[in-house]
């Protein structure tokens, strides 16, 4: 199984144990498609993207010669020794009084009273007292301009909205995935009296100075990976095991950049854990709100079926991401859920209604299309339906006779660019599916319904 990113697809095998293994676990294998017709498969890194935060690479039937492979070998013993001096340092660190705490926010650590001439040129926090400490999230520098991190942090609304549902839910213990902001928020004083109880599952190694290890397992949620001894792995296990009284739920905002397959495909191995601890043959599934732009419903709903998309739009602080056209609709980011969504109240102070015929809650601006038979809108703006296209368009499109559906105003004719196959260009497979793999072949622009389109002939 293949999933698509440009040129390159990340190939899905269930046998991971040969693998070789970057500092980041075990690496993914990828398959990247040239322009004639061929292809190569090769290991790399399945956290960052970017070499220079991890060059690894090894094509597939490159032959090891035992010094290389002893080098590789090293790579996972080094970051095995550097998680247990990070981790003798955060012991340290802890013993410090709140007068004597540094935080160097320049290299997101706290500094210890040797080290502080090293960071003497850096913007640093002094006297970091315990309510601090409690908003990590706060106090780093958000990773927000690094693709790999894409640290986007809830607005406060979201979060208490989040938690609100996690206790209609009946939830007391939330597994955090890439969402450090919901774990601060349950570890903090203010829902301090609640029962809810959470562990982070992050990438991010700053918070490791934060939590002990029983709150906190670093962890790449692309490989199902979890970082140094095995006491990290078994943290989880455990916080995994439910009872009657303590119903568990994984709240996750994983970056967008992360491939659809590949996340479901942890999600599956982390719910599969929890039901091997369950004492019961219920067939029930493990409840999970994911995070991720709207317009990844198609891709999510493929994949995982019993999922929907939730019509609540997820606010942040550090609004990077709603940059040009985004930020007149508001948020692109929302709820994708296993739980049935009439479960989940959206907040009728912010205008969202249920709609009885969906069963589900609707943002002000969502109307019910009879003819759709559902609430159509998608990206925060009211939808109208087309009779011609049979279904409701984005209300920038017309109908356009000439190509047959719903354009821009200002469209070319004949022009249905992207979504296609990326071997051939055509719109009716994707690039796993084309009859041309392996074949020289030149793009053509093709027309929804699969015929290529015909170039124009000009006449002097
Ligand atoms: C879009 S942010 C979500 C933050 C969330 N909105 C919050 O406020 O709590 C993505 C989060 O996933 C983490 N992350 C990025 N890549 C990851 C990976 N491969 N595995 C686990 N966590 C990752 C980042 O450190 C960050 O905390
Ligand atoms: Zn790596
Ligand atoms: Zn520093
Ligand atoms: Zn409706
Ligand atoms: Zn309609
Ligand atoms: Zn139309
Ligand atoms: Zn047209």
């Amino acid at each position: 199984m293949a999933a698509n990113i440009s040129d390159v697809d990340v190939v899905l095998e269930e046998n991971v144990v040969d693998r070789p293994f970057c500092s980041h676990g075990p690496t993914s294998l990828f398959v990247r498609y040239t322009e004639d017709g061929n292809s190569q498969q090769f290991y790399a890194c399945s956290a960052f993207r970017d070499r220079k935060a991890c060059n690894f690479f090894q094509r597939k039937d490159e032959k090891f010669s035992e010094s290389k492979r002893m080098a590789r070998e090293n790579i996972k013993d080094e970051a095995d020794q550097a998680y247990k001096k990070l981790k003798k340092r955060c012991h340290k660190l802890r013993k410090l009084k709140a007068k004597a705490r540094v935080f160097c926010v320049t290299c997101g650590q706290f500094i210890l009273p040797e080290e502080k001439d090293e960071h003497s040129q850096h913007e640093t926090k002094s006297s970091i007292d315990d309510d601090t400490i409690k908003k990590p999230s706060r106090l780093f520098k958000p990773l927000d301009n690094n693709k790999t991190y894409a640290q986007y942090l809830f607005s406060e609304s979201t979060i208490q909205f989040t938690i609100d549902v996690l206790k209609k839910m009946e939830i007391s213990k939330v597994l955090c995935v890439g969402a450090p902001r919901i774990h601060e928020a349950i570890q903090s004083d203010r829902i301090k009296h609640s029962k809810l109880e959470s562990l982070l599952l992050d990438l991010d190694y700053r918070y490791q100075q934060i939590y002990p290890p029983e709150k906190f397992c670093r962890y790449n949620m692309f490989n199902h990976y979890f970082f140094s001894d095995t006491t990290s792995e078994t943290v989880f296990t455990n916080f995994l095991i439910e009872s009657d009284d303590k119903r568990i739920a994984i709240v996750t905002d994983p970056p967008f950049g992360g491939l659809v397959q590949v996340l479901a495909s942890t999600f599956k191995k982390i719910t599969a854990t929890w039901k091997k601890q369950r004492d019961t043959i219920e067939d029930k599934e493990l409840p999970v709100l994911w995070f991720f732009p709207y317009f990844m419903e198609k891709r999510i709903v493929d994949c995982l079926p019993q999922y929907s998309m939730l019509d609540y739009k997820v606010d942040y602080d550090n609004h990077a991401l709603f940059r040009g056209d985004v930020k007149k609709h508001g948020s692109p980011v929302r709820i994708f859920t296993n739980v049935s969504p009439s479960q989940i109240e959206l907040p009728s102070s912010e205008g969202y209604w249920y709609c009885s015929e969906c069963k589900r809650y609707s943002g002000p601006e969502n109307v019910h299309c009879q003819m759709c038979d559902s609430c159509t809108s998608k990206d925060g703006r009211t939808y109208s339906h087309c009779f011609k296209c049979e279904r409701c368009v984005k209300p920038s499109k017309v109908h356009c006779d000439k190509c047959g559906i719903c354009q821009l105003q200002d469209h070319k004719c004949g022009q249905i660019k992207g979504k296609g196959c990326h071997i051939c260009g055509n719109l009716s497979h994707k690039r796993k599916d084309c009859p041309n793999k392996g074949k020289p072949i030149k793009r053509k622009n093709f027309k929804q319904d699969g015929r290529p389109v015909k170039k124009k002939k000009f006449s002097k």
